[in-house]
């Protein structure tokens, strides 16, 4: 394994946060020369741990000194991304470029990294020489991480995914307005709550009243989140699609390496839950054929994915492994509600939940900077 110097930006954010958090359980330091890089504080102190002290922050906007780095690691977003790639590449840098944000991924010369999915993808690259490697949507990497297998056999005609995507996908600051909402509904009707005999009915008027107040916590989400739901994320589209259920068709096919030819349908609607850090999604996979569910769930089960857990379709097991709570926290995709449905053998009924800062953001990031460090031969 080759010592690189790697650059990191946007270590402290809420990506970057967890990005450390894994290098470190993973051990990946080791064999690593760290450089941080800040955007607002150069010249201060880097984090120090495991034995580590680098130099002192970088200014994460000197060409230079990103330059001297063999891979950069970026989670400090699309605005950074966008002023900082090209004259780095101007400048004649040629080193790797690992990135959370969604600027370069349609990019032709970029590749969306999602390993576990699609390692050959990534392989060819690196053989070819491709430099820049960029994470998927959140929603999108889990989706995969979930039916992946089930793409790589070919059976799928077009998925349909509705999505219930939590706080975390917007911001720290979106995850604390949803617990401030939350807080103020509470605080509303706690006299009431205490009191068995108040009437539900003097509860939910006085929550919806605090809903639709104008001190309620919006600032962020733009409209309230706790106790409610909003069915937009990302920007509209001329062709009415959020870009958020626009990136479900693409990144997937990209991917996959899917080309015009072979390129699936994947649509829906992309909504806003009160969650924190877990995305679920409900799909409905047109199989091209009526494929067996026992046949379906064993592919699954045998795929090799270690992070799958292929949740019997019971309700106890369902209540118990495929939720947020669950899931929150660890790297395990949970995927459930395997059935087919009423319209026939070839539609086939499922529900997973992941955690969106972990494969939805900062795991492949991680583990791309390892493919580098040993590739394939
Ligand atoms: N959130 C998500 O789910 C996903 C995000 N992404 C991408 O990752 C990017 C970063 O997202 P995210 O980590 O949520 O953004 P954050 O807002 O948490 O962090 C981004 C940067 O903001 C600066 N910052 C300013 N104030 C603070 C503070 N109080 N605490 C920490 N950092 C602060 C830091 O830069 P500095 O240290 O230089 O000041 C930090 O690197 C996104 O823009 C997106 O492109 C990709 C996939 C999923
Ligand atoms: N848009 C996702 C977060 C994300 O992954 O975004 P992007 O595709 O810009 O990296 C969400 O809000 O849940």
């Amino acid at each position: 394994m080759s010592n690189l110097t790697v650059g990191l930006v946007g270590w402290r954010g809420m990506v970057g946060s967890v990005l450390i958090q894994r290098m470190r359980e993973e051990n990946d330091f080791a064999g690593i020369t760290p450089v941080f890089f800040s955007t607002s504080n150069a010249g201060g102190a880097a984090p120090s741990f495991d034995g580590i002290s680098p130099s002192p922050l970088q200014d994460a906007h000197d060409i230079a000194a990103l330059a001297a780095c063999d891979a950069i690691i970026t989670c400090q977003g699309g605005d950074y991304t966008q002023a900082v790639h090209q004259p780095l590449r101007d400048s004649g840098w040629t080193g790797y470029w690992i990135d959370a944000a969604s600027t370069l991924r349609m990019e032709h010369d970029s590749i969306i990294i999602l390993d576990p999915v699609n390692r050959s993808v990534i392989d060819s690259a690196l053989a070819e020489g491709k430099k820049d490697f960029i994470g998927g949507n959140c929603t999108v990497s889990l989706m995969l991480m979930a039916i992946g297998e089930l793409f790589n056999k070919g059976w799928v005609e077009w998925v349909s995914a509705m999505t219930y995507q939590a706080a975390s996908g917007s911001g720290a600051n979106n995850m604390r307005e949803l617990i401030n909402g939350m807080g103020v509904l509470y605080d509303a009707v706690k006299d009431k709550l205490a009191d068995p005999a108040s009437a539900i009915l003097e509860i939910d008027k006085k929550i919806a009243a605090t809903q639709r107040s104008a001190d309620f916590p919006q600032q962020y989400f733009g409209v309230p989140l706790a106790g409610s739901l909003i069915p937009y994320i990302d920007s509209q589209l001329e062709n009415k699609q959020s870009r958020e259920e626009w990136k479900g068709g693409v990144e997937t096919n990209k991917i996959l390496g899917n080309n015009a030819e072979n390129n699936i349908a994947i649509d829906g609607m992309c909504v806003r839950v009160g969650a924190m850090r877990c995305h679920a999604q409900g799909l409905t996979i047109k199989l091209k054929k009526d494929i067996p569910l026992e046949e379906i769930e064993a592919a699954l089960r045998n795929s090799g994915n270690q992070w799958l857990d292929v949740v019997e379709d019971d309700k106890e097991a369902t209540m118990k492994r495929l939720t947020p709570v669950a899931v929150t926290g660890t790297l395990t995709v949970a995927l459930g509600r395997l059935r087919k449905l009423n319209m026939g053998g070839e539609y086939l009924g499922a529900f997973t939940v992941g955690d969106q800062l972990l494969w939805g953001a900062a795991e492949p990031l991680r583990r791309m900077l390892n493919i580098i460090r040993e590739p394939k031969n």
